[in-house]
């Protein structure tokens, strides 16, 4: 993960259980204000193009397939190292244009390596990713083995039934021991929020999570019936807001699962800038996790250069 040499990595402040019990959330208050900001242009016509360069080196770029092979991972790998055409990148005026990091299952570790060599960071999904319903014994092993392949980045699921039931301990004791199981690699706390219900649990596990040391928080696996959403990021961000107030700990932020236009992709920059701040708008604080979006960027981004659009195939992604 890039870090500016000040940043403090988010420790474990221990669970404050008489906090998480009293949070609510306002869902209609949420809705309302995810409306307000999905209807708005709040990034002006010039600068859309500086936001979706941004917006590709937040990305993860990611293949979790179960067909995934070697090849495909490679060729992966090497869109993320150069995300844009060259044409693109000059007009544009960038050099060294990278994606946040690739992201992958644990097989796929090693091709990855191959290819980026320590030039972007590689996240393994682990834990029994993604239903996350092994023994701990297993999931904690999964984690010191992807870490040993050379993953800088680990994308954990919790254990959905620890929110459901709301027992908060055992999903900060679970936490705490991925933390500890990742060393030096950062962790990602997936909370496959379309599983958890209502807003509310998805305020408490992400504080809960952030209690017990998560580097970022992350929506969804990409495979629940519903993944990220803007009212489901505006609770997560104020949470990280409100966490960050109280222990002086910036916790990062990743939304995930169906995020594949451009558009959607400039909506989540501006929750990430109204609600927390330029600060946030960089990758070490904000990722994106999507296989598609890429494409979607890169076409437009090529209608803002040359005012046209290609067929979406000549960038398909690998
Ligand atoms: O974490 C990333 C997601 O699994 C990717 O989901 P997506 O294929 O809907 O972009």
């Amino acid at each position: 993960m890039t870090h500016n040499s000040a940043f403090k990595r988010n420790e474990a402040a221990g669970l404050d259980l008489g906090w998480v019990n009293q949070i609510k959330v306002n869902r209609n208050a949420a809705d309302r204000r995810a409306a307000s900001l999905a209807n708005r242009r709040t990034v002006k016509k010039e600068y859309q193009a500086a936001w979706l360069v941004k917006a590709i080196q937040c990305i993860d770029l990611t293949t979790l397939g179960g067909d995934d092979t070697p090849g495909r991972v490679e060729r992966l790998c090497m869109k993320a190292l150069r995300p844009l055409r060259t044409d693109l990148m000059d007009a544009l005026g960038v050099q060294g244009l990278t994606t946040g990091a690739v992201c992958v299952y644990h097989e796929m570790i090693a091709p990855a390596l191959k290819v980026l060599n320590g030039r972007l960071p590689i996240a393994a999904v682990s834990t029994a990713f993604p239903a996350g319903l092994s023994s701990l014994e297993t999931k904690l092993r999964e984690i010191e083995l992807s870490v040993a392949a050379g993953a800088t980045e680990i994308d954990i699921v919790i254990t959905r039934q620890h929110v459901l039931t709301g027992n908060w301990t055992a999903l900060y004791d679970e936490m705490l021991a991925y933390r500890k199981a990742c060393g030096d690699a950062h962790v990602k706390a997936i909370l496959a929020t379309g599983d958890l219900v209502t807003l509310e649990n998805v305020a408490k596990a992400s504080w809960v999570c952030m209690m017990a040391g998560s580097d970022f928080i992350k929506t969804s696996t990409g495979k629940e019936g519903v993944n990220a959403t803007i009212p489901v990021s505006l609770v997560m961000v104020r949470a990280i807001r409100e966490y960050y107030e109280q222990t002086g700990f910036q916790v990062g932020y990743k939304p995930a699962g169906g995020v594949s236009t451009a558009k959607s992709a400039l909506q989540y920059l501006t929750v990430m800038k109204e609600e927390l701040g330029n600060e946030w708008l960089e990758p070490h604080l904000f990722r994106i996790g999507a296989s598609s979006l890429l494409t979607d960027i890169e076409r437009q981004l090529e209608h803002y250069v040359t005012g046209n659009y290609s067929a979406s195939h000549r960038h398909a992604q690998p």
